[in-house]
């Protein structure tokens, strides 16, 4: 398998279990590990064929912008879910960062990995 990959992808959405986190969109950066063939895509040099980064980042924006989650798991599991049955992917890794939650971190988050990686043959 080979990876697709979306790195520092900003997102905002309503996210939080304070009171005040829930009057605000606040902006969450995503990185994505997508696993796919890209063979066939490269071989016929045919976006059809492959994951598209950019309608997979546009799904992402829409999802923000509909969701309230309090949590940052709950955001990264359903996001993953969507993700693996919208565009059939068989394995992804998530990593949510939420920056200034913690002011002496740079960002807090969750990392998960979700799917069956199959070896490419
Ligand atoms: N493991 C988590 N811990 C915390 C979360 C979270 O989503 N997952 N959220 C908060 C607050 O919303 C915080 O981000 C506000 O600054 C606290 N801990």
């Amino acid at each position: 398998m080979d990876l697709v990959l979306i790195e520092a992808l900003k997102v905002d959405t309503v996210i939080g279990v304070y009171d005040w986190e829930r009057t605000l969109t606040q902006t969450l950066e995503l990185d994505l590990e997508l696993a796919t063939d890209i063979r066939p895509a490269a071989a016929a040099d045919d976006l059809a064929r492959t994951l598209d980064y950019a309608a997979i980042s546009e799904r992402i924006a829409a999802f923000g912008a509909t969701s309230a989650f309090a949590l940052v798991e709950t955001f990264a599991e359903r996001l993953a879910a969507l993700l693996q049955q919208e565009f059939g992917i068989p394995w992804l890794r998530l990593t949510l960062r939420k920056p200034g939650a913690v002011s002496a971190a740079r960002a807090v988050g969750v990392s998960i990995t979700r799917g069956i990686w199959h070896e490419a043959n």
